[in-house]
């Protein structure tokens, strides 16, 4: 909504030229925004300014400053606001009533250095079981460095620092490039309540185009990541491939890790933590998430009871979790991990996830050796591409996404 609004000027001297284009805040609802303005030498000394106010009680405008302009919700906290506004206020049935304290078996990390030695038996076993039941578990010394991740939350919180309209770039609607996206919430146009998220998407294609397109604060560290990450998680997909009996040929392999995306997540500090979510209940549509998270905590998975344990935030360790596509694959025996994010008013917190997933052409069901063993195909073979559309396409909703390739 556009006012106009009057205020009088008292001008230091004549030739007075007043430069402010920050937005700033009047109340706890209206965001303003100067124009340049200059005197005119013949005016008298009192003096009209037109000024922009932004009515953040206005739904519409207050989802086009936080989404379409690509301000975030760091732009709506940067602005002064001091409660959470409507659009972004969760249903009963979605809130996290109070920070849980309960903690699950992922609070014991694996170590990933034992995997090829005398205890690899043991290793596999736990990696196996959890991913057969909570579909995710802790690692360390995984092979990325200590320094790495600690550079990484440095950066993930340098590009967000930056002013809104130099991210703002980077809108899916005008990004300069595909490889790029920033955003708010996750389908934020269909969504019952936005989620409290900024994000930076850096799609992989390959090391020419990630430095030469991704954004310079994270670019170096982001790609680091990725490369001295994607060994482990090959080799954990190899683990859980052989406990099923199935050895996979290296061109199959890069085809279902053929897509490869390092996402930066932002939650800003949040006045309401128990009115809104960081990220709503969802599962990983790909074959493995690594992520590193900062101390703050807040990650939760779902148990087998429908009961919601945290995922506490270990120095070092990182997040490995399943995704559909290797539940699909191996015929429902590994689970997609059900997730979901807290928000917090203790300060702002950073999550960086690597999501490994299939090329969009590969064709992905329940693999041949699996179904042989159990009798019965749980999902139809679909190109993943399809899977992909469909995954995006809906507001996160638990693990509904898995619907769109069950078996009739
Ligand atoms: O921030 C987190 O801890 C989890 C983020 C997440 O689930 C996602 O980006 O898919
Ligand atoms: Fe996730």
């Amino acid at each position: 909504m556009k006012q106009l609004i009057k205020v009088v000027l008292q001008p230091i001297h004549k030739d007075a030229t007043l430069r402010v284009t920050e937005p700033r805040v009047f109340s706890n609802h209206v965001a303003v925004e100067f124009k340049r303005f200059e005197m005119n030498k013949n005016d008298s000394y009192q003096n009209y300014i037109e000024l922009m106010a932004v009515n953040f009680e206005d739904q519409t405008t207050l989802f086009n400053f936080v989404v379409k302009q690509g301000n975030g919700v760091k732009g709506l906290i940067d602005s002064g606001m001091s409660c959470v506004p409507k659009p972004f206020i969760q249903p009963l049935s979605e809130r996290i009533a109070t920070p849980n304290a309960r903690t699950c078996e992922a609070a014991q990390p694996i170590d990933l250095s034992q995997l090829d030695g005398p205890h690899h038996k043991e290793v596999t076993k736990q990696i196996v079981k959890a991913s057969e039941t909570l579909g995710v578990f802790q690692v360390v010394n995984h092979g990325v460095s200590l320094e790495l991740l600690e550079l990484l939350k440095t950066s993930a919180h340098e590009f967000f620092a930056q002013p809104p309209e130099k991210k703002a770039i980077y809108l899916k609607e005008v990004s300069p490039s595909k490889l790029v996206k920033y955003g708010t919430s996750f389908v934020p146009e269909k969504e019952k309540a936005i989620e409290w998220k900024d994000y930076v998407s850096m799609l992989y294609t390959n090391d020419r185009e990630a430095l030469q397109h991704w954004p310079r604060p994270c670019r170096d560290v982001a790609l680091e990541f990725l490369k001295s990450s994607m060994e482990m998680v090959k080799r954990v997909v190899e683990v859980l491939m052989e406990n099923i009996g199935v050895r996979l040929e290296e061109g199959r392999m890069n085809g279902l890790m053929g897509t490869k995306m390092v996402n930066m997540n932002y939650y800003p500090t949040c006045p309401s933590p128990e009115l809104t979510i960081g990220v709503g209940r969802h599962s990983d549509m790909g074959m493995l998430t690594v992520l590193l998270q900062d101390g703050i905590g807040g990650l939760y998975v779902k148990l087998d009871n429908g009961e919601w344990a945290e995922i506490p935030p270990l120095d070092g360790a990182l997040v490995v979790n399943v995704g559909d596509t290797l539940q699909i694959l191996s015929n429902g025996r590994y689970k997609s991990a059900e997730h979901r994010v807290r928000t917090t008013n203790m300060g702002s917190r950073v999550s960086i996830p690597i999501f490994t997933a299939p090329n969009p052409s590969e064709k992905i069901g329940p693999l041949p050796e699996v179904v042989k063993r159990d009798g019965v195909a749980r999902y139809k073979e679909l190109l993943f591409q399809d899977y992909m559309y469909n995954f995006f396409g809906q507001p996160h909703d638990g693990k509904k996404s898995l619907d769109f390739a069950r078996a009739d």
